[in-house]
């Protein structure tokens, strides 16, 4: 199915894929369609900005609870139609949702996580578009916390995140003291169930 692709095998159950070309779109084309938020984690009682900006987009039924968080739905762009609609059909999945997120420089970053919410069903495939400045994302067993390898992911790269990848791994993109230029990074996710069941 993903003959472009490189296949990198975690385990026996877990994969990725990567095309580090694979979008032809600018950075300037993407950040311009986006209506990004300053959303606020909540540590250790006290109310934190989140060390980027995101936006979550999705069609109506699909709320994300994400740190503790319900976030609401915003409507989809054309440019973010067209790429869900690109994407379905390389996937075979019917992406209905997109979490994207703005790393301004290298303050900016995301923490070790495995997209494992329950909305998201057993072993989802997220698809990972980046645009804009390299950043290094990193992996690491869940169970041991070892890292077991990271990759560069550059402008225009996809990669899928498949199988048991959840289950068994975590990932994070880490910050960085050298001088780097904006990242915007798009996980488009199949939210499984109309999120009110979870209420
Ligand atoms: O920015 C990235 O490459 C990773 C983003 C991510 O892990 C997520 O949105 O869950
Ligand atoms: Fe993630």
């Amino acid at each position: 199915m993903f003959e472009t692709f490189e296949k990198i095998e975690l385990s026996a159950q877990s994969w990725l894929f990567l095309a580090p070309c694979w979008s032809q779109l600018t950075y300037q084309n993407v950040v311009q369609t986006i209506d990004w938020e300053q959303h606020y984690i909540q540590l250790f009682g006290r109310s934190v900005k989140e060390p980027r900006l995101s936006a979550w987009i999705a069609d109506p039924h699909c709320s994300y609870r994400y740190s503790g968080q319900r976030r609401a739905p915003k409507a989809w762009p054309e440019l973010l139609t067209q790429l869900r609609t690109d994407l379905s059909d390389v996937c075979q999945v019917p992406f209905n949702s997109v979490l994207a997120n703005l790393y301004r420089n290298g303050n900016d970053a995301m923490g070790w996580h495995s997209d494992d919410e329950r909305e998201l069903g057993g072993a989802p495939m997220i698809a990972s578009l980046s645009f804009g400045s390299e950043r290094r994302f990193l992996l690491r067993e869940r169970s041991s916390k070892n890292k077991i390898g990271e990759l560069q992911l550059g402008h225009g790269s996809l990669l899928l995140m498949a199988g048991d990848t959840q289950l068994q791994y975590q990932h994070c993109i880490a910050q960085t003291k050298r001088m780097v230029a904006p990242r915007i990074n798009l996980t488009f996710r199949h939210v499984v169930s109309k999120s009110a069941s979870f209420e």
